[in-house]
């Protein structure tokens, strides 16, 4: 580690969009083959990155409601340590500093997000001891949504999530609504009226009017308040789930139209966002 990389690093961790989202097959693995584009966007958790001197990662979580075992920072460092450890690679200890402002539970793949960036981190800290193939492998059995988080670009994705086609869709300005349910993303996948025979699309074929989110009708069936939020949202523009929930997005062409829209209606917790094609991760690691 050279002299420069003991000081502090802070880097973003930011949430993504599912612009759309089918599923196409299940699989034996209990998991589903998925389509969906994933877009970044400029709302972001931090993580600050400090070399410690004895071998062990200690993670200080602002948000003190998810048990620190539990937390996909601390389940992503320990990962790394088993795999440089597995490799004989060298590494050092590290005290992680997690500021969440992403809402949880909220399809915008803010504990992903959060798991690759002390992936990606990490491994840049520690002068790159896995190769970004295996540290794909590694961020895919963390949850189906981190390999995207790692990837670091706009892409249209097959597979759990985790096959990536880059693609550069409009980076319009997006209402973005977190209603105030708490959603399971096992519950969902699980649920006997979710649509599973989507036809394959091509990458360069998807666009907004021939693409849906599936999860869509199941929760907006099983949660009126989301329900009442997306016709509320459908007057002001084109209107999504992402994820699994349970946030809903509006597009907007330009940003004062995005406000202009927060400010008329009573919505809960909101944020104007804009898409981003490069996530914020990967363009801070590129100036360093
Ligand atoms: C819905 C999405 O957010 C779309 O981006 C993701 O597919 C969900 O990704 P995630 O939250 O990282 O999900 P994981 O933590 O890996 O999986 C939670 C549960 O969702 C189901 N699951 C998830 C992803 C997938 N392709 N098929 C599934 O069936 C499985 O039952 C799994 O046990
Ligand atoms: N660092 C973390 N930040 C947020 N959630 C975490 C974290 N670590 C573990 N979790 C757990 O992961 C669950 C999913 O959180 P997350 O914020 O990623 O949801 P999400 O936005 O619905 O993500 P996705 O789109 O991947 O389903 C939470 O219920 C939480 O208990």
């Amino acid at each position: 580690m050279t002299s420069s990389q003991k000081r502090p690093l802070t880097l973003p961790a930011p949430a993504k969009l599912n612009l759309f989202l089918h599923i196409t097959g299940r699989r034996n693995d209990g998991y589903h083959d998925l389509e969906t584009v994933f877009q970044f966007i400029n709302i972001e958790d931090t993580l600050t990155f400090e070399p410690l001197a004895e071998q062990r990662i200690e993670l200080v979580d602002t948000d003190s409601a998810i048990a620190v075992a539990d937390n996909l920072v601390f389940r992503a460092a320990q990962r790394l340590v088993t795999e440089c450890q597995h490799t004989q690679k060298p590494h050092t200890g590290m005290r992680i500093t997690l500021t969440k402002r992403l809402p949880q539970g909220a399809g915008l793949g803010g504990g992903s997000s959060d798991a690759a960036t002390t992936l990606v981190g990490l491994n840049h800290l520690w002068q790159q001891p896995v190769e970004t193939p295996r540290l794909l492998q590694i961020a895919a059995e963390l949850g189906a949504d981190v390999p995207i988080f790692v990837h670091g670009h706009s892409a249209f994705a097959t597979g759990i999530g985790d096959q990536f086609v880059d693609v550069e869709p409009e980076q319009h300005y997006y209402l973005v609504v977190k209603p105030q349910v708490n959603i399971s993303t096992a519950a969902l996948f699980a649920d006997a009226d979710l649509k599973r025979d989507c036809k394959p699309l091509p990458p360069s074929q998807w666009h907004w009017q021939n693409t849906t989110n599936v999860f869509e009708s199941v929760v907006l069936k099983q949660y009126p308040a989301v329900a009442k939020l997306h016709a509320q949202l459908l007057n002001y523009g084109p209107t999504r789930l992402t994820g699994t929930g349970a946030c809903l997005f509006t597009r907007f062409a330009n940003q004062q139209q995005a406000i202009a829209a927060q400010a008329q209606l009573s919505l809960p917790e909101s944020y104007v966002v804009q898409g981003q094609n490069r996530s914020s991760l990967i363009r801070t690691l590129t100036q360093i």
